[in-house]
C-alpha cells in the first residue's frame, strides 16, 4: 500500500493535538530513569513502572504498566525520542485502567491513537517523526536512546494533566560486548566482539545505499553470541564518496580480515545485508571463498545503480525505465517498477549458481522499492536449475523495504540518494513491526546453525 504524506506528515490528530498539550506540559514533575515514577495528580497519585528495570538493549521488550489510577480511568500514553540530528519521533495511545486503577499494557489493549489492541511495545515501534520523510538512524552506538514515558489523564484530544512521567533508555550495545574500530588494509568497519574471549561466529554486516558506516545492528547482534562486523563502503573515513562502481576486492579484503581474525571460529563466516547490502551479500557469495551462509533481507538479485568487478569480471547495473517512477497522490515517488528485470537484462544477474553458501532471503511483500520477493525466487530457481540446495525463503505480507531490528519504527517513505527525492518504501505499521520481531530471530537462528554457535 502506498504510504499517505498526511500519514508521514504525522496529522493524525496527535500533530493539532499533541503540540499544544507538549508545549503546555513542559514543566517537569519528579522524574526518574527507567524503574518507576511518580507524580501526585489531584485525583490519583500515579505509578508508571518500567520492568526490567536495568539497562536495556533496543532490540528487548519492555513491560510498561501503571498503578493508582482511579477504577477505569481514561488516560493516554505517550511516547517521543528525539534522534541524534533533534529529529523528535512520537507515538501515543489511549486507554482505560482495569476496576483496581491498574493499567497494564501486556493485558490492556489500547483503544486507539497510533495503534490499536493489545501491543505491549506499540508505543515504541509505532513512533513517527515529527519531520517529513525522516527515519530512525542511530549513528552512534556508545549512547542510548532515550524514550519519554507519559501518562495524561484522560483520551485524547481531551486528555488534560500529566500524571506520570519517566525516562527510559534503549541501549545499542549489550553489556561486556567490545566494540573494535577496524582500519586494516583499506578495511573501513568496526567490529564486535561478545564479552568473552572467543573464538565466536563471524558475520559481515552490511546496510544499503546512503553511504557511512552503521553500526548499531551489527553492535546488538554481538550480543546473541557472534562477533559481528559492520562494514563501511562508500562515503565514510577515505573510501570513495559516490558509489559509481563495487569492487569485490575491498570486499574480500574484509572477508580474508574477520576469517583470519583469532577470536572468529572458522572455516567460514556469515553475511548479513538489506536492501544494496543484500545485493551485495549475494555477490560477495557468488564471487568469493570463505562464505558459510548468508541472510539477505530485501536484496536485489540484479546489480544496481553501480558496475559490479571481480578481477577481469564486469558486471553492469540493470536498465532503469523513468518512466515507470509513478507519482502517489501525495506527491512521493514510487520506483518499484523501475528497474528492469534481470531475466531482460541477464548480465546484470548475480551469478548465484557459483556459490555454496546457505542463504536465507528474508522479504517484505509491500517493498516499494523493488521487488524483493520476485528476486528472492529467481535467485532460488536459478540456484535449483544449477542443482544447488534450495534458499530458504520467508515471506512477510504488509512489511515494507526498511526491515530493522526489533521495535524499530517503520520508515514508510524518505529521501532516496539514486533517486534524489523521497520515495515509497512500503509496509503497514504493525505488520512491519511483528516481522522485524521474527526477522531477528531467524537470522540468528541460520547464523547459529550454519556457522557454529549456540543452537
Ligand atoms: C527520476 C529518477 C528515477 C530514478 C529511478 C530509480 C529506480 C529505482 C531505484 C531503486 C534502486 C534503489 C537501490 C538502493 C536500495 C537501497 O539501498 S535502499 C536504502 C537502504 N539504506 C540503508 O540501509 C543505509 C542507510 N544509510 C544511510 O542512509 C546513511 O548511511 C546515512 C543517512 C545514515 C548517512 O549518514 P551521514 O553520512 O552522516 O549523512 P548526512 O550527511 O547526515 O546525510 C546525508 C543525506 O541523508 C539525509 N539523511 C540523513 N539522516 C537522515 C534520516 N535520519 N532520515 C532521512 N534522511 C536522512 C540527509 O538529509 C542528507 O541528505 P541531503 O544531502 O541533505 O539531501
Amino acid at each position: 500500500m502506498v504510504a499517505s504524506s498526511l500519514s508521514v506528515l504525522r496529522a493524525c490528530g496527535l500533530c493539532q493535538w499533541g503540540l499544544k498539550n507538549w508545549a503546555r506540559l513542559s514543566g517537569p514533575p519528579l522524574l526518574r530513569l527507567g524503574g518507576r515514577s511518580t507524580w501526585a495528580s489531584s485525583r490519583t497519585t500515579a505509578t508508571l513502572s518500567l520492568k526490567p528495570s536495568g539497562r536495556r538493549c533496543w532490540d528487548e521488550p519492555l513491560h510498561i504498566a501503571v498503578q493508582g489510577l482511579d477504577p477505569e480511568q481514561p488516560v493516554t500514553l505517550l511516547a517521543s525520542l528525539r534522534d541524534e540530528k533533534g529529529a523528535l519521533f512520537r507515538s501515543h495511545a489511549r486507554y482505560r485502567a482495569d476496576a483496581e486503577g491498574k493499567l497494564d499494557l501486556e493485558r490492556a489493549p489500547a483503544l486507539g491513537g497510533s495503534f490499536a489492541g493489545l501491543e505491549p511495545m506499540g508505543l515504541i515501534w509505532a513512533m513517527e517523526p515529527d519531520k517529513p520523510f525522516w527515519r530512525l538512524v542511530k549513528r552512534d552506538v556508545q549512547t542510548p536512546f532515550v524514550v519519554e514515558l507519559e501518562v495524561l489523564d484522560g483520551h485524547e484530544p481531551d486528555a488534560g494533566q500529566q500524571l506520570a512521567r519517566a525516562l527510559h533508555e534503549r541501549h545499542f550495545v549489550p553489556p561486556g560486548v567490545r566494540r573494535v574500530p577496524v582500519r586494516e588494509g583499506r578495511v573501513r568497519a568496526t567490529l564486535f566482539l561478545p564479552p568473552e574471549p572467543g573464538p565466536y561466529p563471524g558475520i559481515v554486516d552490511l546496510f544499503g545505499l546512503g553511504g557511512g558506516l552503521l553500526e548499531y545492528r551489527a553492535s546488538l547482534l554481538a550480543g546473541k553470541g557472534f562477533a559481528v562486523m559492520a562494514l563501511a563502503y562508500y562515503g565514510y573515513d577515505d573510501l570513495p564518496q559516490s558509489l559509481e562502481t563495487v569492487h569485490l576486492e575491498y570486499f574480500e579484503e574484509a572477508v580474508n580480515y574477520l576469517l583470519h581474525h583469532p577470536e572468529v571460529k572458522g572455516p567460514g563466516i556469515g553475511l548479513l545485508g538489506n536492501s544494496k547490502g543484500g545485493e551485495l551479500c549475494l555477490a560477495i557469495s557468488s564471487f568469493l571463498k570463505g562464505i558459510t551462509a548468508a541472510v539477505i533481507i530485501n536484496g536485489s538479485v540484479a546489480v544496481v545503480g553501480a558496475s559490479l568487478h571481480y578481477k577481469d569480471e564486469t558486471l553492469p547495473p540493470v536498465g532503469i525505465m523513468r518512466d515507470r517512477v509513478k507519482m502517489t497522490k501525495d506527491g512521493i515517488m514510487d520506483v518499484v517498477e523501475a528497474l528492469k528485470s534481470p531475466l531482460e537484462d541477464q548480465k546484470s544477474f548475480i551469478p548465484v549458481e557459483r556459490s555454496d553458501t546457505t542463504f536465507l532471503f528474508l522479504v517484505g511483500q509491500d517493498d516499494h522499492n523493488w521487488k524483493s520477493e520476485f528476486y528472492a525466487n529467481e535467485a532460488s530457481k536459478r540456484l535449483q536449475a544449477h542443482g544447488k540446495e534450495k534458499p530458504q525463503i520467508i515471506c512477510y505480507p504488509e512489511a515494507g523495504h526498511y526491515i530493522e531490528p526489533p521495535y524499530w519504527p517503520l520508515c514508510r517513505a524518505a529521501h532516496h540518494d539514486l533517486v534524489g527525492g523521497p520515495i515509497v518504501y512500503g509496509g503497514e505499521p504493525r505488520a512491519h513491526a511483528m516481522a522485524q520481531l521474527d526477522v531477528w530471530e531467524q537470522l540468528q537462528t541460520l547464523f547459529h546453525k550454519h556457522l557454529g554457535g549456540k543452537s
